[in-house]
């Protein structure tokens, strides 16, 4: 695509524009305005493309292309696409902080601006309420940009380093600086903030990327190819909408980061391709997050806070409380209080709430429905295949070999594993693989602490649930089965930097120097002791007082003659003036 198509330049007509936009929306094609050598073919972008608008400022005119979306998923074309965000990228465009603060008042523009379209599309992929939309994902995003906006100079500038005796005279400092192209693939559960949240550490830390949101949320994957072009810089940051094909191809280019959040299964096919091209990844990753309540707890407040957690976005949630781990005789109690509280929170017919979401797909219908299978049902169970309906659901006496305890479940069912004390909870945790999120119930703060000295997870929730997720100060990640790497603000950034050491010297100093040129000998490996590892003898620790005093004599002496000289002048001048006026 490197020359001029000179035979197809032409302005579209209004209906072609019209017509190619809707193909476009459908799915049908991709289409692509060529806007000379230079700018390359760039995505048509409806309405508000200034190629649309002024195709006399491209540098002959515009031409469309229309291609199945194949075209734009084969090998060559990612590897194409990718080239041409690594090209902008080594220009350097991206790096300065001006630009990154530009890019990202511009996505806080598309969030603000396109509010009413974005939360259509997560509620129509999640049968969500527009207002927890809002409260789930929006807010977050806006949260992330707001903390880059008002942090990023700090971020970014140079951190002085500490320097040791060799390096006194030195300039030492750690520069972080953008990895290049990186790749940020999306889940379908919170569609927009899993996307977009990383998207915005990118872009912070200066870096090209490539987003590709899940395929299953499909009317969020939509808008935001709809609406990144519009609003950001598309040489540096694209878009690739897809399934498993595309991110298949996506994952055979090279990439300089990866950040992948899904399935544990997906997750190690990231890996593998990552490793063909040692690129770096962060894998966001789940598990089966427990949930210990402890007998010495308030279970009001404790089942209030689990059934918000555990139900919202109906159990798809990464860190929703998988399953309680309690003693046996407050488990009654507990099904009581969770089942009072879903009737607070949803009101009697839970089908009609508009705070209460549906399943994300069939297949995650069925296998959510296939986990109710030989279980003792003490609350909900109710599911309807036409709506994706799985009612907020609890299980008792579950036994901890059952299928329910061997897979995230990440629907709502909560089941309830009895355990004699805090040291069984402990033991139950540490035998499995290490969650995502843990959370602990409990008036008695030692407590809490020994559960979290004494086991391992992502992160931990002390008396709450999923709140972790919403301070950014924390880094949000997993350990073990449950991810590698973290994010969320300064995370974030750092995520997606390098922290590059950075060592100036001058080109003086060579007497020190020699301790390290060859010939070796005694003497040096003793300086060299002495300089590195401070390892004073006595000798070396006299030779250092007297070069000391001698700096301190030398100064003086300095001084002194500094002063002598301002008083002989003096001197001389009053002499001088004298003569002067006797003169005179
Ligand atoms: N740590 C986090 O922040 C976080 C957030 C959300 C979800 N999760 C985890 O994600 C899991 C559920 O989400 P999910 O979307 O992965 O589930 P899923 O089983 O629905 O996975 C479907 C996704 O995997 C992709 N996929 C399947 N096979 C692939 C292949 N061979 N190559 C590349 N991609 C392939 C599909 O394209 C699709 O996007 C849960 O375990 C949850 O805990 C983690
Ligand atoms: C005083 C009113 C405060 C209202 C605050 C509402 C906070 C809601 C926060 C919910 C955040 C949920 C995001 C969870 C994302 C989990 C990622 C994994 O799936």
């Amino acid at each position: 695509m490197g020359a001029w198509p000179r035979g197809l330049v032409q302005r579209p007509s209004q209906w072609v524009r019209t017509l190619s936009l809707a193909a476009e929306r459908w799915g049908l094609v991709h289409t692509r305005v060529w806007s000379g050598p230079v700018g390359g073919w760039k995505p048509a972008v409806p309405r508000s493309s200034e190629l649309w608008r002024h195709p006399e400022q491209c540098l002959t005119g515009i031409v469309l292309l229309h291609l199945p979306r194949s075209a734009f998923s084969s090998g060559p074309a990612m590897e194409r696409q990718v080239q041409r965000l690594r090209q902008t990228f080594r220009s350097g465009r991206s790096r300065p902080l001006r630009f990154r603060l530009q890019q990202l008042e511009a996505l806080r523009r598309m969030v603000q601006e396109r509010e009413k379209d974005i939360l259509a599309a997560i509620a129509a992929d999640l049968s969500k309420s527009e207002l927890n939309a809002y409260s789930h994902e929006v807010i977050t995003i806006l949260g992330e940009i707001d903390f880059m906006l008002g942090n990023l100079p700090e971020l970014a500038s140079a951190r002085p380093a500490k320097k040791n005796l060799l390096t006194m005279m030195d300039e030492a400092y750690v520069q972080p600086e953008p990895l290049g192209v990186v790749l940020i693939i999306g889940a379908w559960n919170y569609p927009f903030v899993l996307t977009l949240q990383p998207l915005v550490g990118a872009i912070a830390a200066g870096n090209a990327a490539i987003v590709k949101p899940s395929e299953l949320s499909e009317n969020t994957a939509k808008i935001l190819a709809e609406l990144l072009p519009q609003y950001l810089d598309q040489d540096l940051y694209m878009i690739v909408n897809g399934g498993v094909e595309e991110t298949t191809e996506l994952l055979r280019q090279r990439f300089d980061h990866i950040l992948y959040t899904g399935n544990t299964a997906v997750g190690k096919i990231v890996m593998e391709a990552a490793a063909k091209h040692l690129t770096p990844v962060t894998l966001e990753l789940g598990g089966k997050s427990p949930c210990y309540i402890d007998r010495d707890c308030d279970l009001d407040v404790a089942c209030r806070r689990i059934t918000w957690g555990k139900y919202m976005n109906c159990g798809q949630t990464c860190i929703a409380p998988d399953y309680i781990l309690c003693e046996a005789s407050l488990q009654d109690q507990i099904v009581q209080k969770i089942k009072d509280t879903v009737k607070d929170f949803y009101g009697e017919n839970v089908k009609a709430s508009p705070d209460y979401e549906r399943i994300i797909n069939l297949r995650h219908f069925k296998r959510i429905k296939s986990l109710l299978e030989g279980q003792k049902i003490a609350f909900g169970g109710e599911t309807d295949e036409a709506t994706r309906y799985i009612a907020p659901t609890i299980l008792t006496d579950v036994d901890p070999n059952s299928k329910v305890m061997q897979e995230e479940i990440f629907g709502p069912i909560l089941p309830i594993v009895s355990v004699k004390n805090v040291e069984e909870a402990i033991n139950f945790i540490n035998d499995r693989e290490k969650p995502l999120a843990l959370y602990i119930f409990s008036h008695n703060n030692k407590l809490i602490k020994r559960v979290i000295d004494e086991t391992s997870s992502g992160g931990v929730t002390g008396n709450d649930v999923i709140m972790h997720f919403t301070v950014n100060s924390l880094p949000f990640g997993g350990v073990g089965a449950s991810g590698m790497g973290a994010y969320h603000g300064k995370y974030s950034f750092d995520t997606f930097s390098h922290q590059r050491p950075c060592l100036l010297k001058g080109l003086k100093g060579e007497s020190v120097n020699k301790l390290r040129y060859p010939p070796n000998s005694e003497s040096k490996v003793s300086w060299s002791k002495f300089f590195l590892l401070k390892q004073f003898n006595k000798g070396r620790l006299q030779l250092l007082l007297l070069v000391c005093l001698v700096a301190v004599a030398a100064v003086i002496v300095k001084k002194y003659q500094a002063l002598w000289r301002g008083k002989a002048l003096l001197a001389s001048l009053i002499v001088q003036r004298l003569r002067w006026s006797s003169k005179h």
